[in-house]
C-alpha cells in the first residue's frame, strides 16, 4: 500500500465543512480510493440531502455580511489562501496524485496553477468598476454598480480536483459571493484541504462550504439548482450533466456558468516547426493521460508530413513511463477508473475495425494495477470513427491525414462541442485564417499548453458558456445594477 508522507496532517480532513464546522458523522460513509491500486485512502461521510439546505442557509446568512466586506479585505484573504497553497505545494500535490492517479509532477503543476487563480482574483477584487452614463433625459444621470450575485452552488469534476474549484471560488470570493461546493466523490480530499486552507486564510464561517455525497449526487445537484437562496450554479463536467443542471435551474432562472466537454482538434500544417509541433501535440494530448477537457482528441496532420510526424510522435510516446502517480520516475500515472479505460478501448477497437492503422498499440497494464493504460497511437483515422466525434478523455492519439485547409476547418468544426483547438504553422496567414474559422472558445497557435489564470477560459456550442479566469472571470459572479438619478439643477 502506498501512503504518501504528508507533512501537514491538517490537510487531510475527515469530514464535510459547513458553516465553519467539520462534520465527520453521518449514517452512511463512502470510501475514497487510490486509482493506482484501488486501496482505501479514507472514508468520508456520505451526507444526507438535508446538509445541502444547511450549507445553503449558512452561505446565505454569511452572504449578508460577506457582501459588505471591502474588496481590499477579500483580496487579502485570497492572497493569504494563495500563499498557504504555495507553502503546502508538496502535500497538496501528493493528495491530488493519491486520489486522482496523475503523476506527482503534474499534480505539483496543478497546485501551482490552482493557486494562481487565488492570486489573480486577489488582484481583480479591488478592480471591479461600474460606469457612469448620460441617458436620453438630460436631467437624469445613471451609474452602474456591480454587486455579488449571492450564494453560488459549485459542482466540480475529478480531473483537476483543486484547480477546477479555485478557478470558480477565486472569482466568486473576489466578487463577494459565498459558496456551497460539491466535489466529485472520487477526489474530495483536495476540496477539503482547500476548505481547511480557506479557514486558515481568514474567510469568515459560512463563506466556504463543502458538502459530500457519493450515493446522492443527482439529488444534491437538483437541490442546489432548485433552491431559491442559491443564485448561481457554476459547473465543470460533462455536457450531459451540464444539460441536466441547466434544465433543473430553469425553475429559478439561475445565473449559470457551464464549463463542459471538449473534443479538441490539433491541426498541423506542413510548414510548421515539426519538432515543436510533435512536442506540443504530445503535451496537449497526454496531459493528465488525456483526461483534460482541452486535451487533443483529433490530430489533423497535413499529408506531406504524415509519415515523419507519426514516426516522431510514436517515438516520444514510447518513452513515457506509466506507473503509480506517486512514484518519482512516473511521467504518466493511472486513469481514474475502469470506465475510463473501457472508453479508450472502445474507441481503439472501433477505429481499428474501420481501417485505422496501429502506430503504437498501447493497452492495459494490469501488471501495474487495474487502471493503468499504456498510451496508443492510431493513424489513417477518418470521420466514420467514434474518436472523431466523441471525446475519448484518455490516452489515444488519433491521427487524421488532411490536404486541404478549408476542408480541415470544416471537419474540425463538425462536432457539437467547441472548447479548445490548436493550430501549428509558420505562416501567419494560415494562423489567422484557421484560428478565425474554428468554432471554438480557445484557439492555441503553435503551443499545446495555454491554460493560465490571465487567459479567458471557456467554450462555445455544447462546451457551454461563461468565461473563467482573466479579466472576465469575476463578471460571471456579479450582477449589474443601474442607479438612475434625477438631478435638479
Ligand atoms: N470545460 C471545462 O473547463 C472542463 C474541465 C474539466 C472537465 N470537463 C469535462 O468534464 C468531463 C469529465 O468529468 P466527469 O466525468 O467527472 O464529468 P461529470 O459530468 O460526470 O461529473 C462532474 C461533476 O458533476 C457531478 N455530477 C454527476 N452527475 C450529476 C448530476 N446528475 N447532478 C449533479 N451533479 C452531478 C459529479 O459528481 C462531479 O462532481 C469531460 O467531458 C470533460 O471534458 C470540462
Ligand atoms: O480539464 C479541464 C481544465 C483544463 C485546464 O484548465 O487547463
Amino acid at each position: 500500500m502506498t501512503v504518501p508522507t504528508i507533512n501537514n496532517p491538517n490537510l487531510i480532513r475527515k469530514g464535510a465543512y459547513i458553516n465553519g464546522e467539520w462534520i465527520t458523522e453521518a449514517a452512511k460513509r463512502f470510501d475514497v480510493t487510490d486509482p493506482a491500486n484501488e486501496q482505501k485512502i479514507a472514508d468520508l461521510p456520505d451526507q444526507d440531502l438535508s446538509v445541502v439546505d444547511e450549507a445553503i442557509d449558512a452561505a446565505a446568512e454569511a452572504f449578508k455580511t460577506f457582501k459588505k466586506t471591502t474588496p481590499r479585505q477579500r483580496a487579502t484573504w485570497l492572497r493569504n489562501l494563495y500563499n498557504l497553497m504555495n507553502e503546502n505545494v508538496e502535500d497538496l500535490a501528493k493528495i491530488i496524485s493519491w486520489e486522482n492517479g496523475k503523476a506527482l509532477s503534474e499534480a505539483r503543476g496543478e497546485v501551482k496553477y490552482a493557486a494562481s487563480y487565488f492570486e489573480w482574483f486577489s488582484e481583480e477584487a479591488p478592480r471591479i468598476y461600474g460606469k457612469t452614463i448620460q441617458p436620453g433625459n438630460p436631467a437624469n444621470r445613471v451609474f452602474t454598480v456591480y454587486q455579488p450575485v449571492g450564494v453560488c452552488g459549485i459542482i466540480t469534476p475529478w480531473n483537476f480536483p483543486s484547480a477546477m474549484i479555485t478557478r470558480k471560488a477565486g472569482a466568486a470570493l473576489a466578487a463577494g459571493c459565498t459558496l456551497v461546493i460539491k466535489p466529485d466523490s472520487q477526489t474530495p480530499l483536495s476540496a477539503l484541504a482547500l476548505a481547511y486552507l480557506a479557514e486558515q486564510a481568514g474567510f469568515p464561517k459560512g463563506v466556504f462550504n463543502v458538502v459530500l455525497t457519493h450515493t446522492q449526487t443527482p439529488a444534491f445537484g437538483l437541490r442546489l439548482c432548485e433552491h431559491k437562496k442559491v443564485k448561481k450554479i457554476s459547473f465543470t463536467g460533462s455536457t450531459n450533466v451540464g444539460k441536466i443542471l441547466m434544465n433543473q435551474s430553469a425553475s429559478t432562472l439561475k445565473k449559470l456558468s457551464m464549463e463542459l466537454g471538449g473534443n479538441a482538434p490539433v491541426i498541423i500544417f506542413k510548414d510548421a516547426d515539426l519538432d515543436k509541433a510533435v512536442e506540443q501535440a504530445l503535451a496537449s494530448k497526454f496531459r493528465g493521460l488525456g483526461q483534460t477537457c482541452v486535451c487533443a482528441n483529433r490530430l489533423y496532420v497535413e499529408k506531406d508530413i504524415l509519415e515523419e510526424f507519426e514516426t516522431k510522435f510514436a517515438a516520444e510516446v514510447k518513452k513515457f513511463v506509466v506507473g503509480p502517480g506517486l512514484d518519482s520516475a512516473t511521467t504518466h500515472g493511472s486513469l481514474i477508473n475502469e470506465r475510463a479505460i473501457a472508453k479508450v478501448e472502445e474507441h481503439i477497437e472501433d477505429a481499428i475495425s474501420k481501417g485505422a492503422k496501429v502506430v503504437v498499440r498501447g493497452g492495459k497494464r494490469s501488471d501495474l494495477g487495474p487502471n493503468f493504460y499504456e498510451p496508443a497511437v492510431l493513424s489513417n483515422v477518418d470521420s466514420s470513427m467514434k474518436v472523431t466525434y466523441e471525446e475519448t478523455f484518455g490516452p489515444l492519439g488519433a491521427i487524421i491525414p488532411f490536404d486541404d485547409v478549408d476542408q480541415v476547418i470544416e471537419d474540425a468544426n463538425n462536432v457539437d462541442v467547441g472548447l479548445a483547438a490548436y493550430v501549428f504553422s509558420k505562416n501567419i496567414n494560415t494562423i489567422y485564417k484557421v484560428s478565425e474559422g474554428l468554432e471554438f472558445g480557445m484557439v492555441s497557435c503553435n503551443t499545446g499548453v495555454f491554460s493560465d489564470s490571465a487567459t479567458p477560459f471557456g467554450g462555445v456550442k455544447e462546451s457551454g458558456f461563461g468565461r473563467e479566469g482573466s479579466y472576465l472571470g469575476v463578471l460571471d459572479y456579479l450582477v449589474v445594477k443601474s442607479v438612475i438619478h434625477s438631478v435638479d439643477f
